[in-house]
């Protein structure tokens, strides 16, 4: 199922931050801060409550403008960019995940995951890609979403991330909302996507058993990323 789009080099990055800073209500939450994600790589970004986690999401996304810095997103730089060029290249290139999954309830399971290819304009084969995605994470078939249990709710939205091939895939608290045993299967297949499907990886959580699956864990603090060791053994 070829990308509707260019394909990522090898060796490129998906995501360069650079210098970047940001301040929200007079007080700095990103001064100076870098973050580099190669293709088929896993990063944890975990930092006490309020230290910027999920604005460091939001700047990715292209919904927060930064301060100051630079943000490629596989070569492209974001911070510059026109709102509708921005919102072509999020549906093209970068997946998300919420922590509550954020499906429509009286949708499908199916046509949760379809709808986000037809409305990136991606829509030829998307019932069979979305099919093959569910049935790869296991999210059984059900006539709504809110039929399913919570795990399989945010394999859904796993998939629905997913359907358009990004590049980059980005996750807010995947799994807290979920009970230990369905957060070990969810963290497990979440972390495995990188190298299944040729994307980066950018995990937001609290959860140390979480980030000690990623390939590399960062601390946000002070407001820049700095090197974090999640223990031996936490998962
Ligand atoms: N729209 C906004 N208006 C005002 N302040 C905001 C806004 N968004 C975020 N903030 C503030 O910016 C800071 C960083 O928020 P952010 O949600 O990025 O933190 P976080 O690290 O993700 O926190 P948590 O781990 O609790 O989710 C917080 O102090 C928050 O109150």
């Amino acid at each position: 199922m070829g990308r509707p789009h260019q394909a990522v080099a090898d060796g490129q990055a998906v995501l360069e931050v650079g210098a970047l800073r940001h301040a929200i209500g007079g007080r700095a939450l990103f001064d100076g801060l870098a973050l580099t994600l190669g293709i088929g790589e896993s990063i944890a970004v975990t930092g006490p409550s309020g230290s910027g986690k999920s604005t460091l999401l939001s700047c990715i996304l292209g919904l927060i403008k930064p301060d100051a810095g630079t943000i490629r997103v596989v070569g492209t730089e974001i911070t510059t960019l026109r709102t509708s060029r921005m919102a072509s290249l999020r549906a093209q290139r970068i997946g998300m995940v919420f922590q509550f999954g954020e499906l429509l309830p009286e949708l499908s399971p199916l046509d949760n995951v379809v709808l986000a290819a037809l409305l990136s304009h991606n829509g030829v084969g998307a019932r069979q890609r979305a099919q093959r995605l569910l049935a790869n994470l296991g999210v059984p078939e059900a006539v709504t979403s809110q039929e399913l249990s919570g795990g399989e709710r945010q394999r859904t939205a796993v998939a629905r991330a997913l359907i358009n091939e990004p590049a980059l895939l980005l996750a807010d608290e995947p799994t807290g909302a979920l009970d230990s045993h369905t957060r070990d299967r969810t963290a497990d297949q979440l972390f495995d996507l990188p190298r299944q499907y040729s994307c980066g990886l950018l995990v937001v959580t609290h959860d140390p058993g979480v980030a000690a699956r990623a390939d590399r864990t960062l601390l946000l603090s002070g407001g820049a990323l700095e090197a974090a060791s999640t223990g031996a053994g936490s998962r």
